[in-house]
């Protein structure tokens, strides 16, 4: 009988590795493994790619997790099932504070739940929240490198082209909210849930008040900043985990 792999993310049950770096997209996946060392590619089935490698001696995953909480929820639940007991989120984001600058790092604290797939979970009353311990490692990292970030909530949404977009950010902005991301609710939700660390580093590829598509549109075509932002949370994540260790 052939190993017993889970049905979207491709990846054996008995893969035996408790730590992952999740991207949303998979040619970032691919970037964030040129860090490891001995970086394999195991599995690319629809958004999931995936490669394990180490760091600092430590076997790693790093999974594409595509866009949205849908895709995001399937992912952990099929991460928590071959035995990952930690995952760090690195994402893109839009700033909703003008101190939140292009290649900046946002640590979340918490998310707003203002998309669909967390409530499959628990009600609205139920906290987004990070892993306490896995988003002080994080934020060490960062700061051990020297990376500019801030800690804060994001608002994770369903909709990126709402014609009332403006209006919605700035209301959530009048509330404190840093950033704007499509994943990070979805990940604290059902990690909690499932029993699974979890933690959020999102790089700043919109500023604030700025045209979302014209600058996401940028980070694609590799701008400087935000390509720094990436590569800054890329080695903020496997420092954090890696420091779970022991
Ligand atoms: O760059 P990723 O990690 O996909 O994150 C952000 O980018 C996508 C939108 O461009 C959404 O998935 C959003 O959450
Ligand atoms: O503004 C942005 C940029 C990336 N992702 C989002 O969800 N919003």
């Amino acid at each position: 009988m052939g190993e017993n792999k889970m049905p979207h993310i491709q990846l054996p049950e008995n893969l035996g590795i408790r730590y992952a770096v999740l991207p949303g997209d998979p040619a970032r996946a691919e970037r964030a493994a040129c860090y490891l060392k001995d970086a394999k590619l195991l599995a690319f089935n629809r958004e999931y790619k995936s490669y394990s490698g180490l760091w600092n001696g430590v076997p790693v995953l790093v999974m594409s997790t595509g866009m949205g909480g849908p895709s995001m929820a399937i992912a952990v639940e099929e991460l928590r099932k071959i035995g990952v007991e930690a995952a760090v989120r690195i994402g893109s984001c839009g700033a909703l504070q003008p101190e939140a600058g292009v290649g900046d790092l946002v640590m979340v604290e918490a998310a707003v739940r203002d998309e669909g797939t967390s409530l499959g979970y628990a009600p609205l009353s139920y906290p987004a929240v990070a892993d306490h311990r896995l988003l002080t490692a994080c934020e060490e990292s960062a700061r051990e490198a020297g990376y500019r970030c801030h800690t804060g909530i994001a608002r994770s949404h369903d909709c990126l082209y709402r014609d009332d977009n403006p209006a919605i950010y700035e209301d959530w902005a009048r509330k404190g909210v840093l950033a704007s991301d499509m994943e990070t609710a979805a990940l604290f939700v059902v990690g909690r849930i499932r029993g699974m660390r979890t933690a959020s580093i999102l790089n700043v590829v919109a500023a604030c008040k700025g045209n979302v598509a014209e600058h996401i549109g940028r980070y694609v075509d590799g701008e400087t900043l935000t390509a720094q932002g990436e590569e800054h949370e890329i080695l903020t994540a496997f420092e954090a985990l890696t420091k779970l260790e022991g």
